[in-house]
């Protein structure tokens, strides 16, 4: 399957930066948000840019080797999460309240029956992937599916009207896929990429290292990257590949979150690199890794808060710096609308 990525061209940079430059203001002293409403600009191929429907995307799914002893928390926080997202009494659900941002969970491949559920898209796969320790994750007609669903469900937020999405995950057992995937894209040793994810004890840890391990001199490293997906991915993860893909397809603004988001977007810039163009860093996460992932893709994020948790908060958090950037380009007087006196 191919996709309709367009590279952002040159065409608005200089109009963009010499209104920018005009603004009442020392020239760059806006910093980080000049760069930030420069981009915004051109993905958008306008001087006056807006922010509309915005929406954070939480992608669930359960991970067959979370049974095998990879993260602090028993897989079933995966469904008992999506209840607690359901019920508006998560992280992001407080953090979407606050910056009135549309939330919309997927259940991507969760190990449990919700049955028809108010504010739960269905676009489960199966009930949670194999354990990759022991075989391939998911089967490629598995991974193509979730791919597919995902670039629907951002293509149908497109039309309805939303040009910036926020990606956040749940998963128990997703830093361990990330961190296979991440060594699968990147080559980076896979034992600097694994980390504490909910919160291992140095026990957990080294006993996170050898099962991955094992894993890695099962499955190898395969060099297409869809088959990296397919042999350690989630649904989750895959499925985030595809809205990732599908959300620059329509030229949206797409705010990458942490570690598990990254290794998505590892994945569809391998496929696709031109997505680049039109993500947005949000945070450095604390979950070791996250500092390769942001250096194989050469990309600086917006602020460092100490946070691991998903979910799309780091997403979520950034949010007021993106509306600061669009509102200074669109609001701000200029000197000469403003008559103050330019550089000597
Ligand atoms: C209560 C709870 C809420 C969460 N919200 C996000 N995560 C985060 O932790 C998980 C990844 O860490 P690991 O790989 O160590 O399992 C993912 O579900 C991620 O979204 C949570 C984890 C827990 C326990
Ligand atoms: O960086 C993240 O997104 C992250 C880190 C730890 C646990 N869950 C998510």
């Amino acid at each position: 399957m191919s996709y309709d990525i367009a590279p952002l061209d040159t065409a608005l940079v200089d109009a963009l930066q010499a209104k920018v430059d005009g603004k009442t203001k020392p020239l760059g002293a806006l910093g980080r948000l000049e760069l930030l409403a420069m981009q915004i600009g051109r993905i958008q191929q306008t001087l006056t840019p807006s922010l509309t429907q915005p929406h954070v995307l939480v992608f669930a799914g359960d991970h067959g080797a979370a049974k095998a002893g990879v993260s602090a928390y028993p897989q079933d926080v995966t469904w008992q999460m999506v209840e607690n997202f359901l019920a508006g009494g998560a992280a992001i659900n407080v953090f979407a309240r606050q910056m009135r941002l549309g939330l919309r969970i997927v259940d991507a491949g969760v190990a449990h029956d919700f049955g028809p559920r108010e504010g739960l898209i269905n676009g489960k796969i199966a009930a949670g992937t194999a354990n990759y320790i022991e075989q391939p994750a998911m089967t490629p007609a598995q991974c193509d599916k979730a791919i597919r669903t995902g670039r629907k469900l951002a293509h149908s937020l497109a039309e309805r009207g939303c040009n910036a999405v926020g990606f956040g995950e749940m998963g128990i057992g997703n830093t361990a896929s990330a961190s296979l995937i991440t060594h699968g894209i990147t080559g980076v040793p896979l034992p600097q990429l694994v980390g504490r994810g909910t919160g291992l004890d140095d026990a957990g840890l080294d006993r996170k290292q050898a099962l991955l391990g094992t894993a890695l001199a099962r499955g190898g490293r395969p060099s297409d990257p869809l088959d990296v997906l397919a042999e350690y991915g989630g649904f989750e993860i895959a499925m985030m590949v595809g809205a990732m893909l599908g959300a620059a397809e329509k030229r949206m603004v797409l705010v990458i979150d942490g570690f598990i988001v990254t290794a998505a977007l590892l994945v569809a810039h391998a496929m696709s690199p031109a997505v680049l163009d039109y993500c947005v860093f949000a945070h450095r996460s604390e979950e070791a890794g996250h500092r390769a992932q942001l250096a194989h893709l050469d990309a600086a994020p917006l602020y460092d808060l100490g946070l691991r948790l998903g979910e799309g908060t780091g997403a979520a958090l950034a949010w007021p710096l993106l509306q600061a950037a669009v509102n200074f380009l669109n609001e701000m007087a200029s000197f000469e609308s403003a008559g103050v006196s330019g550089k000597e």
